[in-house]
């Protein structure tokens, strides 16, 4: 199979024209799909209105009981059913789904080291026979970034991660590219002007730009995740404006290719 897996960040699922308006583009999307959406930015909104400060560290959220509670209601209440609804009303076939159903997403507890991340957890597998007779029946997945230990315990796992993991564990038997959709138009020479796209990225241009702080925060995570993705046999990876999703399958330049190799775009 040829499938796509397609991730929505949290500053574009905050504006709901900008939501509808790219789950029309989503829906409209030809063949196999997955969809991955964040949520960051609700979350944060949601804890402080009950008192709950937000603490990020390396664009992964410090997660305490409390903020779990919060996550869990935000990312897998309201964002992800609000978004199937959306999308049944586009017509597709959407099922809501985080780590914990179907055991689609095992991880392990984040260890403390320097850090003590709380409730995060590292992805350590991926339930890819329950996606593959989801995808086979036509429905699209749509998962949230929460997962489970299976011992009883719900964690929270960066969105961008679970993202590329997904792809990774599709990848060693059908062909994946992965689309990071967010509200820039892709990396940036300058972030403040969209007209600054850099087309294609290797891990040379990556490695400079970040130490010139060209790249940083929150674009880190996602670079990281795109290489090793690539690294780990994804066919091709691609960030992006939400926008411009179905510019990206047509192969026109209109966000940033990350990859080494001929890819195969549909
Ligand atoms: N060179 C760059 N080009 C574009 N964005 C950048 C760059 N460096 C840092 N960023 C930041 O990274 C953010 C994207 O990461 P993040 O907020 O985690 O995305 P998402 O919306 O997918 O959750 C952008 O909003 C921007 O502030
Ligand atoms: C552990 C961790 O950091 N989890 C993320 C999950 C949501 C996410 O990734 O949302 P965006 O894609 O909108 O940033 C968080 O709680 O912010």
């Amino acid at each position: 199979m040829k499938i796509s897996i397609i991730k929505i960040g949290g500053n574009v699922i905050d504006f709901p024209e900008k939501l509808d308006e790219f789950l029309f583009l989503f829906s409209r999307f030809p063949g196999k799909k997955i969809l991955i959406h964040g949520g960051g930015v609700l979350a944060s909104k949601f804890g402080e209105s009950m008192g709950v400060m937000p603490e990020m560290v390396d664009g992964r959220r410090i997660t305490d009981k409390d903020t779990l509670d919060i996550v869990t209601m935000v990312y897998a209440g309201l964002i992800n059913k609000q978004i199937v609804a959306k999308l049944q009303k586009l017509k597709q076939n959407a099922l809501g789904m985080t780590g914990a159903d179907g055991n689609l997403i095992q991880s392990k507890k984040r260890p403390v080291k320097k850090i003590d991340y709380g409730f995060v957890g590292d992805i350590k597998s991926v339930n890819t026979d329950l996606l593959e007779s989801l995808l086979e029946k036509d429905i699209v997945p749509v998962i949230c970034a929460i997962t489970h230990d299976k011992k009883g315990q719900l964690l929270n796992t960066n969105a961008d991660s679970i993202s590329s993991e997904i792809a990774v564990a599709m990848s060693s038997k059908h062909t994946v590219n992965l689309y990071y959709c967010f509200n820039k138009a892709g990396v940036l020479i300058d972030e403040k002007n969209d007209e600054s796209i850099i087309p294609l990225i290797n891990e040379e241009i990556y490695r400079e730009l970040k130490n010139e702080q060209v790249i940083h925060s929150g674009m880190i995570p996602k670079l990281d995740n795109a290489f090793a993705a690539l690294h780990k046999g994804v066919n091709h990876v691609w960030i992006g404006k939400a926008e411009n999703l179905l510019l990206a399958v047509k192969g026109k330049v209109s966000g940033t290719n990350i990859e080494n190799h001929k890819y195969d775009l549909y």
